[in-house]
């Protein structure tokens, strides 16, 4: 389902502030892949996103999503097999418009523009129907303004919206990390359970440890712009986060240095 290969990204090449984002990554992702990405700060994680998502292009190599090659594909045109939620909750709504009104710009998305109708009553009560998934009471609060809700329901919303025209890709950037201990468990709890309904391939960049562990199929570790060890499900269900900072250490060298780590 997604294919990098030999990616690599180096930043202010050549000059004092030169740094190697990404070497040589290879990652192979199967249909319904759940991926929880770990590592340590300044490993590569979030440009890994953004090359995947067209935000930045790689100096070198391939990504390629359900066999068509999009390395040189900007965002836009690539938004239609990605979805994505930030670690920002502000980042992936409009805040001044309405739960609806954002639900429609969503449900848009990658659709021809004879599409584009404003919001019928069979839209309305799917979006009604959609958002009682999430089980935190939106649904009868279709026209409040999406800038009034709490950082957790807003974090939910776009969950919601980035996964409503089941993306090939969905990529999750420290998506609860702002959020207190609460919210961030009621989102990844939501998280879990739409990428398993939708199965949805999935990349989840997080801090927190046991949630790496817990979610998804496969975990792998990042340092220094190289993945260092990729852990399958089997061993992921045995895995500890002693373990696994242990494993850091044994190949890295060092301790790892995470200054938003969450052990569990
Ligand atoms: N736009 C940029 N310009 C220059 N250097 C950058 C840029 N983006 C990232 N870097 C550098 O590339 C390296 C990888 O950064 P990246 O943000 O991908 O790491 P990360 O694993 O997401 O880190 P963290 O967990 O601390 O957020 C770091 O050394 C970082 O300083």
């Amino acid at each position: 389902m997604l294919n990098i290969s030999k990616v690599s990204k180096l930043f202010n090449p050549g000059t004092v502030d030169e740094k190697t984002a990404l070497i040589g990554i290879n990652l192979h992702l199967k249909p319904g892949d759940f991926v929880t990405v770990i590592g340590s700060n300044g490993a590569g994680k979030s440009t890994l996103m953004n090359i995947i998502s067209g935000v930045m292009r790689p100096d070198a190599g391939n990504v390629e999503i359900a066999g068509d090659k999009i390395t040189l594909l900007p965002e836009y045109k690539r938004s239609k097999w990605i979805g994505r939620v930030f670690q920002d909750p502000m980042a992936g709504t409009a805040p001044r418009m309405t739960i609806e009104e954002n639900l429609a710009m969503a449900y848009k998305r990658g659709k021809p523009r004879t599409l584009l109708l404003g919001v019928t009553p069979a839209k309305r009560a799917f979006f009604k129907e959609q958002l009682s998934r999430l089980g935190i009471g939106l649904e009868n609060r279709l026209g409040a303004k999406v800038g009034l809700l709490s950082g957790g329901e807003r974090q939910a919303l776009s969950l919601l919206m980035a996964t409503y025209t089941k993306p090939q890709i969905l990529l999750l950037d420290e998506h609860t990390a702002a959020l207190d201990p609460a919210r961030a468990e009621l989102i990844t709890a939501l998280t879990d359970s739409l990428v398993h309904e939708m199965k949805l391939t999935t990349l989840m960049v997080t801090h927190n440890m046991e949630q790496a562990i817990r979610l998804g199929n496969r975990l792998i570790m990042m340092d220094k712009g190289r993945i260092i060890l990729d852990v399958n499900e089997q061993r992921k269900k045995e895995l500890t986060v002693a373990q696994l900072l242990n494993e850091f250490e044994q190949i890295s060298g060092k301790k790892l240095a995470d200054d938003r780590i969450v052990l569990g």
